[in-house]
C-alpha cells in the first residue's frame, strides 16, 4: 500500500544545510583553507543524501504552504521523470510571472502548466527549430560561423589574460538571436549588451530569495516597490521583444519566413478564426523569451566549465587537440559528422556536463494528478488548511517535486569517480564512446529540455572550433581557478581569467 513520504520541516533542512556547509568543507578538501571543488553542489548533494539516508530516496519538505518532495538517486528520479512522466509533468504556480503578465494560457513553455497551450507551443517550437535547421547543415553552419567569431574575439586579446564569460555569452546568445530574430549582433553593439544585461538581471532577480518569498506569499506581490525589484528587468525584456515583433510585422511576408518570430506570426494568422487557439502575441513574447532564458545561460555556463577544466587539466586538453588534428586537421571546419569519429572529445564534453552539473535540481515539477512514486503517495492537491486559508487558494497547491539531477549525475552507485573530472566515465576499455543511462543533465520525460539537440550541437562545434585553433592556459601570474560553483538556479564557475594562444 502506498504511504506518504516522511516529512521534514524546511527549517530543519536549513539547519542541516548550514551544518553540512560547515562539515562538508574539511570533509571534502582534506583540511585546505580554500573550499573544495564544487562545494556548493557537493553540499546540496550531501544535505539531500544525508536526509535520504535517514528518510529514503523520496522525502518531503514543508515549503511555506506547499508540500515539496525531493526525489534522489538514479532509480527514483528515473521513475519520477520517465515511468510517471505525465503524472509529474506540471509546473508550480509562480505568481511573480503572473504580475509580469504571463497568466493562464499565456505562459509560453518553461513555466506553463501541463496542458494544451504548453503542448501546442512545445510542438510548434520544436518543429520550427527543426525547420530552421536544428539537427541539419544550415544551423550547423551558423553555429560554426559564430564559433569562429568567438575564436577571433579570443585571438584579439593577443595572449593577455581575460575573463571569457561575456564573450562566450555574446556568442551563444547570438545563436538564439539568429534563430529568433534572423540576425546576429556584433559583440560591441550597445543594444545587444543591454539585452544581455537584462536577461542576466532577470535570471538573478527571478531566482533570488525575494522572488521565492513573493512566489510563496503572493499577497506581497501587490506591494509595487517589492514586485518591481524582481520583475523590472522582465518588463524591459517584454518591451524590447514587443519592439522587435512590431518591426517584424512591418516587413512580414508569409511567403518568406525569415525566423522564429515570422513563423509564429504565420501560425497566428492561420489560426485567427479559431477561438480556442493559444497562439497570440503574449505567448509569442514569452516563448521567444524562453528560448533566450533557457538557451543562453545554460550553454554559456557549460562552455565556461569546459574552458576551465581545459586549463586545469592540460593533459586532457592536449589529448582533445591530438584527436582534433587527427580527425579534422587544422584547416577544415568541424562538423557534427565528426562526433562519431571523436570518442575522446565526445567523452570530455559529456564529462564536462556530468561534473559541471549545471542545473543540479532541474526546474521544479508538480503533480498533474495523484501519483504513487517508489511506494509513496503524492497527491495532486495539498489539502492543508493553510492553503485553503490564504487569499490565493484559487488553485489547490499541488505537490511540488524536486528531481535532484545532481544525485543522479554523481550517484556513487553508478559512476566510478563521481566527484572527479574523469572523461573515462564515457569510454570503454578500447577507447570507444559509451552512452550512460544516468547521464541526464537535460532531464528526461515529457519536460525534457526542448533545446537538447541544439545545445549538443553548440557544445561540440564551439568546443572543437576553439580547441582546434587555440591553446588555453592559466595566466602565469594568476592563481589556479577554483572549481567551486556559484549557485543561482544554474551552478556556474566563479569568475576566472584565461590566456588564449594561437596553436603552433
Ligand atoms: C547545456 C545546455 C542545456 C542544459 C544543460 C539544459 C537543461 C535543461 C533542463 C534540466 C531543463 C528542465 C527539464 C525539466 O523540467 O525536467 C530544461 C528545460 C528547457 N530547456 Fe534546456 N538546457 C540546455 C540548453 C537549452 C537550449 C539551447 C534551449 C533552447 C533552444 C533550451 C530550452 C529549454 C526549454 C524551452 C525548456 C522547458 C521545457 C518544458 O518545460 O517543456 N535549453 N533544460
Amino acid at each position: 500500500m502506498a504511504h506518504r513520504p516522511n516529512r521534514h520541516s524546511l527549517f530543519l533542512v536549513h539547519l542541516k544545510f548550514l551544518k553540512w556547509l560547515e562539515r562538508a568543507r574539511p570533509l571534502s578538501n582534506g583540511g585546505r583553507t580554500s573550499p573544495h571543488p564544487h562545494d556548493v553542489n557537493i553540499c546540496c548533494f550531501f544535505v539531500f543524501q544525508q536526509i535520504s539516508k535517514e528518510y529514503g530516496n523520496v522525502f518531503s519538505l514543508q515549503y511555506f504552504w506547499k508540500k515539496m518532495v525531493v526525489v534522489n538517486g538514479y532509480e527514483a528520479v528515473k521513475e519520477a521523470l520517465i515511468s510517471r512522466s505525465e503524472d509529474t509533468a506540471d509546473r508550480p504556480r509562480l505568481p511573480i510571472f503572473e504580475k509580469a503578465g504571463y497568466t493562464g494560457e499565456t505562459k509560453g513553455i518553461v513555466i506553463a502548466n501541463y496542458g494544451n497551450s504548453w503542448r501546442d507551443h512545445r510542438r510548434f517550437t520544436l518543429m520550427t527549430l527543426r525547420n530552421f535547421g536544428m539537427g541539419k547543415k544550415s544551423l550547423e553552419e551558423r553555429v560554426t560561423d559564430e564559433a569562429q567569431c568567438l575564436c577571433d574575439a579570443f585571438v584579439s586579446k593577443e595572449g593577455r589574460p581575460f575573463n571569457p564569460h561575456y564573450l562566450v555569452n555574446n556568442a551563444i546568445s547570438n545563436v538564439i538571436c539568429s534563430i529568433a530574430f534572423g540576425d546576429r549582433f556584433d559583440y560591441d553593439d550597445q543594444k545587444f549588451q543591454q539585452l544581455l544585461h537584462l536577461f542576466d538581471a532577470a535570471l538573478k532577480g527571478e531566482s533570488g530569495l525575494l522572488a521565492q518569498i513573493l512566489n510563496e506569499i503572493p499577497i506581497l506581490t501587490n506591494i509595487p516597490w517589492l514586485i518591481d525589484q524582481v520583475i523590472e528587468p522582465e518588463r524591459k525584456i517584454i518591451a524590447f521583444l514587443k519592439e522587435i515583433i512590431s518591426e517584424h510585422k512591418k516587413t512580414w511576408n508569409p511567403d518568406d519566413v525569415r525566423d522564429f518570430i515570422d513563423a509564429y506570426l504565420l501560425e497566428m494568422e492561420k489560426v485567427k478564426e479559431d477561438g480556442k487557439s493559444t497562439f497570440n502575441e503574449a505567448n509569442l513574447i514569452q516563448t521567444t523569451n524562453d528560448l533566450f532564458g533557457a538557451g543562453t545561460e545554460t550553454t554559456t555556463t557549460t562552455i565556461r566549465w569546459a574552458l576551465m577544466f581545459m586549463i586545469l587539466y592540460p593533459d586532457i586538453q592536449s589529448k582533445v587537440q591530438e584527436e582534433i588534428d587527427q580527425v579534422i586537421g587544422r584547416e577544415r571546419k568541424p562538423t557534427m559528422g565528426d562526433v562519431l569519429n571523436m570518442p575522446y572529445t565526445n567523452a570530455v564534453i559529456h564529462e564536462v556536463q556530468r561534473f559541471g552539473d549545471i542545473i543540479p535540481l532541474s526546474l521544479p515539477h508538480m503533480t498533474y494528478r495523484d501519483v504513487e512514486l517508489q511506494g509513496y503517495f503524492l497527491p495532486k492537491g495539498c489539502k492543508s488548511i493553510a492553503a485553503n486559508c490564504v487569499e490565493y487558494s484559487y488553485r489547490l497547491w499541488g505537490t511540488q517535486i524536486i528531481t535532484n539531477l545532481s544525485s543522479v549525475l554523481k550517484d556513487p552507485q553508478v559512476w566510478e569517480k563521481p566527484f572527479q573530472f574523469y572523461p573515462k566515465h564515457f569510454l570503454d576499455e578500447s577507447g570507444k564512446f559509451v552512452k550512460r543511462e544516468a547521464f541526464i543533465p537535460f532531464s528526461a520525460g515529457r519536460r525534457v529540455c526542448l533545446g537538447e539537440q541544439l545545445a549538443r550541437m553548440e557544445l561540440f562545434l564551439f568546443f572543437t572550433t576553439l580547441l582546434q585553433q587555440l591553446m588555453f592556459e592559466i595566466p602565469s601570474d594568476h592563481p589556479r581557478p577554483e572549481e567551486k560553483a556559484v549557485f543561482a538556479l544554474t551552478s556556474s564557475p566563479q569568475p576566472y581569467n584565461i590566456c588564449a594562444k594561437a596553436r603552433m
